[in-house]
């Protein structure tokens, strides 16, 4: 099975980041103990990309928050924490084991009332939530099953504002996206949705690597553009 290999000085080093600047507050930090508790894998975003999600949230005035991949909620109460007091996040995921961490670790972070847990293959809430006809999302992360990252920012497009933002975690995988082979089963997604960005004519992307506690690693950011007519 696939591993991520973080080097120890990088590990060290988001630690010192972790204490001296990003400051998760005692519901994250319980968030991810409660994850570990369950059994559940650590696959959740590291400190800093929580923080740099809550700041992104807030840099664009997200009032309205998508997540496909919740987890333990991690990420969902990062973001959940950029958000005003009249914002919303809905969030997708298929496991019930997951989603009832991730909804105990939602509601002690004070966040009950702003987020939905949506539970079922996002595919389909993707497809409910725009029969639903909501409003459209200021603000979309996708970080669940990497063969699906096309589709999932085919459902940013279409549910997302023009102007929205989009953040596409795990992008780089150890390298896969040069070498396929590391991870055969997760690579072609990545590598896909990748081309994707770059050629969508309704999204402006960025992608940027890192390395940390959960290994060499990446991160895609991209604007929602309008419709040309
Ligand atoms: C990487 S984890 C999400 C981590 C979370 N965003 C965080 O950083 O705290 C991916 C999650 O997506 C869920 N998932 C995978 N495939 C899915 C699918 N097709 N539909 C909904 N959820 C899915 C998994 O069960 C897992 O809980
Ligand atoms: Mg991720």
């Amino acid at each position: 099975m696939f591993e991520h290999k973080p080097r120890p000085e990088w590990i060290a080093t988001e630690e010192f980041l972790s204490s001296a600047v990003v400051h998760p507050d005692a519901a994250v930090q319980q968030a991810i103990r409660a994850a570990a508790e369950a059994g559940m894998p650590p696959i959740e975003v590291a400190p800093n990309a929580g923080k740099l999600l809550k700041l992104l949230v807030q840099l664009s005035g997200a009032h309205r928050i998508l997540e496909i991949g919740t987890l333990a909620g991690y990420s969902t109460i990062w973001m959940g924490r950029g958000l005003p007091r009249s914002g919303t996040l809905v969030t997708c995921e298929y496991l019930p084991q997951h989603a009832e961490v991730a909804w105990a670790n939602i509601d002690a972070a004070g966040l009950g009332e702003r987020v939905e847990i949506r539970l079922g293959p996002a595919l389909d809430t993707l497809a409910a939530l725009e029969e639903e006809e909501r409003e459209p999302f200021d603000f979309i992360f996708i970080d669940a099953d990497k063969q699906n990252n096309s589709r999932y920012l085919d459902w940013a497009v279409k549910l997302g504002r023009p102007g929205a933002v989009v953040v596409l975690d795990n992008t780089i995988w150890e390298g896969a996206v040069l070498d396929p082979d590391i991870d055969p089963v997760n690579a072609p997604g990545i590598i896909d949705a990748l081309k994707l960005l770059g050629d969508h004519p309704r999204l402006d992307a960025t992608v940027i690597q890192t390395v940390g506690s959960k290994g060499w690693d990446g991160f895609a950011l991209a604007r929602i553009l309008p419709q040309q007519q």
